[in-house]
């Protein structure tokens, strides 16, 4: 697979508060990353010019997250065959109920791979599109498995911790 780029698209500058997370795990495994305000509702020819040629530009994976209406992830989907990973904002007036159900509620035959809410799953969001790097790359996919294995000590130690 010569597509190696992820791109973070967000529906505003306002999301990338729980969007930086994404980028930053993305940038720790040293993923080759574009960052992008573009939204469906306000920029609606950006957003379909972006996705039909986001193959093309070498993406392998596209992170989408936006909040209330959050259309973005599933018009991008719409509009491109790569893997699309939408991560529900939340919102002020439902707390990111509405996002979460906006994305995650396609019809069949164009999938979202939806997150949870907020700041875990923008972090899932980038654990997940780098799973799908690894299946081509084994150098990302040590790197996930050196996580992994820091994770579980991390979490052993505490365990052990609370015993002592
Ligand atoms: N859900 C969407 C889309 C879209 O889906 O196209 N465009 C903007 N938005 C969302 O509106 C919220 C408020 O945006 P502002 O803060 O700019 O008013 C953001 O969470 C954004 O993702």
């Amino acid at each position: 697979m010569s597509n190696t780029k992820v791109a973070v698209v967000m529906g505003s500058v306002s999301d990338w508060e729980t969007m930086q997370d994404s980028a930053k795990i993305l940038a720790d495994f040293a993923i080759e990353t574009e960052k992008h305000v573009i939204s469906a509702h306000r920029m609606p020819d950006q957003l379909s010019q972006f996705a039909k040629e986001a193959r093309e530009k070498g993406f392998a994976v596209i992170i989408a997250g936006a909040g209330g209406a959050a259309h973005l992830p599933g018009m991008l989907a719409a509009n491109t065959i790569l893997p699309v990973i939408g991560v529900p904002v939340r919102s002020h007036a439902l707390n990111g109920l509405d996002s979460l159900l906006s994305i995650v509620q396609m019809p069949a035959g164009v999938p979202v791979a939806t997150t949870a809410i907020g700041s875990a799953g923008a972090k899932n969001a980038a654990y997940l599109a780098i799973s799908i790097l690894a299946l081509q790359d084994n150098v990302i996919a040590e790197k996930l498995i050196n996580f992994r294995m820091q994770q579980t000590q991390a979490s052993s130690q505490s365990e052990l911790q609370l015993h002592d």
